[in-house]
């Protein structure tokens, strides 16, 4: 019998001949939890928790705007694959529960500049370019997608949360300083703490992406974003109950505390794609900052660990990016954890007869 098929005497779904182990998560982002949503829906595993520094609203995934629209993560044709199936994730599970504080809304990306398609663009079948009525005066091309995704970020990650409790995850709040201390109960650890691996483990290609952004009550019909400076963009994100304006991207910037100077120059840059949104016409209810985990490029890999005997599976440096790919990512990390536990239990078959 191949590995794939479903073993009859196997009293669960598994879809593999690994015995059920006891797994964890650090991390209680949005790339945790749905890392441990997707391994509690695999009934692959007899315990998943979760061990995190900071639990929501207090993690950079509360921080987010957040749309589904891929922005500052790479490789590309990852992000392409990983993007368009967390669309589809969405579209099955996640849009029709009203609870999950997500709804659909329309997307467009303008230009002051002719643009190529994006490097996305093969894997997202909604993809269109924008027509001349979506383009504010001075925007000369443009992207649209008619069935983008936007989350109301405070509802949705505790939506994730209560999702991850109810399969039967557990979720303690613990820093982690060696991931040793994590092998001593633990055989199999994923590896989701964001900007944290720069400590963790000592990855200094992740530094921070500072984005500051304006909560505001006035709403609009649909996301629009001008991301051509990259460090300065501009960006209307309406979403269930108020909408986000943006934004910033200051590299290696730690700086957690709003200015005044990048909310005067995000209405500034804001207003000039829409007048509606000029500082003196709307309501704001509050200033953020996040530090995007920003990376060359998404880290979603198998690390062994004490000669064999531990395995880490990393998932992280999602950068502007998290919501966009996680639910990609977290299928792919949970089938990294399936190819890794034959070589980790052939290795402790062996040492236990020594
Ligand atoms: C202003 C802004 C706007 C954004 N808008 C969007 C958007 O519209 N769409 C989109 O897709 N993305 C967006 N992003 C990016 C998105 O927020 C991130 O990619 C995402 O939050 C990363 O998720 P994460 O779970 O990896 O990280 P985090 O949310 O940072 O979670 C990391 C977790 O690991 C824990 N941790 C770290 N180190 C340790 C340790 N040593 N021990 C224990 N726990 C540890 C932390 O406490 C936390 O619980 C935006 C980001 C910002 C800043
Ligand atoms: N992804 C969000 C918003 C955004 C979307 C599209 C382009 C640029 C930014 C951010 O990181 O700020």
């Amino acid at each position: 019998m191949n590995k794939n098929q479903n073993n009859n005497n196997n009293n669960n779904n598994n879809n593999n001949n690994n015995p059920k182990i006891n797994l964890l998560i650090i991390g209680c982002g949005c790339i945790g939890l749905s890392t441990g949503i997707i391994a509690l829906k695999s009934g692959n595993y007899k315990s998943v928790s979760i061990w995190a520094k900071d639990l929501p609203p207090n993690t950079t995934s509360n921080k987010a705007a957040a749309l589904w629209y891929p922005f500052l993560c790479n490789p590309p044709d990852l992000v392409g694959k990983w993007s368009a199936e967390t669309m589809q994730y969405y579209k099955d599970h996640i849009i029709n529960d009203p609870k999950s504080g997500t709804i659909t809304k329309k997307v467009n990306e303008i230009f002051r500049h002719p643009h190529e398609d994006p490097e996305w663009r093969p894997y997202i079948k909604s993809f269109r370019r924008a027509r001349k009525d979506e383009l504010p005066d001075g925007y000369v091309d443009g992207y649209a997608i008619d069935d983008g995704f936007v989350m109301d970020t405070d509802i949705y990650m505790d939506y994730l949360v209560d999702t991850f409790k109810s399969l039967g995850g557990v979720i303690d709040q613990r820093y982690v300083f060696d991931i040793r201390e994590a092998f001593v109960h633990f055989d199999v650890v994923v590896n989701c703490t964001g900007l944290g691996s720069r400590e963790l483990f000592n990855d200094r290609t992740i530094y921070p992406g500072r984005g500051q952004i304006v909560v505001i009550k006035n709403t609009t019909d649909r996301s629009i974003m001008d991301e051509e400076d990259q460090n300065q963009m501009a960006y209307i994100i309406p979403r269930l109950t108020n909408t986000v304006l943006g934004g910033t991207n200051q590299e290696h910037d730690y700086n957690l505390n709003p200015t005044k100077k990048d909310t005067e120059g995000i209405l500034k840059r804001v207003a000039m794609i829409s007048p509606r949104f000029a500082k003196n016409r709307i309501e704001i209810q509050g200033v953020k900052v996040g530090l995007r985990p920003a990376r060359h490029e998404i880290r979603l890999e198998n690390e062994f660990f004490e000669g064999g005997s531990k395995l880490v599976v990393h998932n992280y440096g999602h950068g502007g990016s998290g919501f966009t790919v996680s639910w990609g990512c977290a299928i792919e990390a949970v089938k990294l954890i399936d190819q890794g536990l034959p070589k980790l239990l052939h290795f402790n078959k062996l040492t236990s007869k020594l």
